[in-house]
């Protein structure tokens, strides 16, 4: 995909994502794999109104290749999702309240959901009795530290969708901008109905380490 077909469908994502209220304040970052490398969201922006000059380009390997701005301060997640799932071509990360208050309410090292018919939005998944489990990792302000942990976990347990990391937010990929939308609605939509249950029968069972 050409750098400037991606960048124009990220800010259509973004006026979207911030419409939800899943990007507040300058939260979240996006990025696209393009034929050039990659293309991802300058840092400190209101990821709501992006345009051209708060998208930085990068090469192949990561580096810079374009764009002036400082590229986000997220940038090593974004390029190890890409590494271990290269049927992604867009990676979304955004801060919903869902996606942050379940990271922390579950206190294990996966969000496993079960029994919602809204798995089915996410690629692969077709019942609501299978489960459908969205690894979680601790925070770390060291990106590339938390980009190691990421890559080692999908060494015996492969990442396919996304990923919470606690208190912070959801990283979900996609292999177009339509297909990461629609998982970021889903599991959007999953999270929130996860909560209201935890709310409603009590946090007890899922609150074990
Ligand atoms: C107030 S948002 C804190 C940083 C963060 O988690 C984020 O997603 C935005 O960082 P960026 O450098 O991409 O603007
Ligand atoms: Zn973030």
């Amino acid at each position: 995909m050409h750098n400037n077909t991606a960048i124009s469908e990220l800010i259509e994502a973004g006026k979207w994502i911030s419409q939800r209220g899943w990007v507040p304040a300058t939260g979240g970052n996006f990025s696209a794999r393009t034929t050039t490398g990659f293309v991802v969201t300058a840092s400190g922006f209101d990821k709501g109104q992006l345009g051209t000059h708060t998208f930085i380009q990068l090469d192949h390997n990561g580096d810079r290749s374009a764009g002036s701005a400082k590229p986000s301060a997220e940038t090593e997640l974004h390029l190890c999702m890409y590494k271990l799932i290269p049927s992604a071509n867009f990676v979304l990360h955004t801060h919903s309240v869902a996606a942050t208050v379940l990271s922390r309410v579950v206190k294990g090292h996966s969000l496993d959901l079960q029994g919602y018919e809204m798995q089915k939005s996410i690629a692969g998944n077709t019942s609501h009795l299978d489960t459908l489990s969205i690894p979680i990792f601790d925070n770390d302000q060291d990106i590339d530290r938390l980009s190691l942990l990421v890559s080692d976990h999908h060494l015996h347990t492969p990442i396919e969708y996304a990923v919470l990391i606690r208190g912070h937010g959801l990283y979900v990929v996609g292999r177009d901008i339509r297909e990461v939308r629609r998982h970021l609605e889903g599991l959007e939509f999953l999270f929130s109905c996860e909560l209201e249950r935890l709310k409603l029968e009590g946090i007890s069972a899922e609150a074990k380490v």
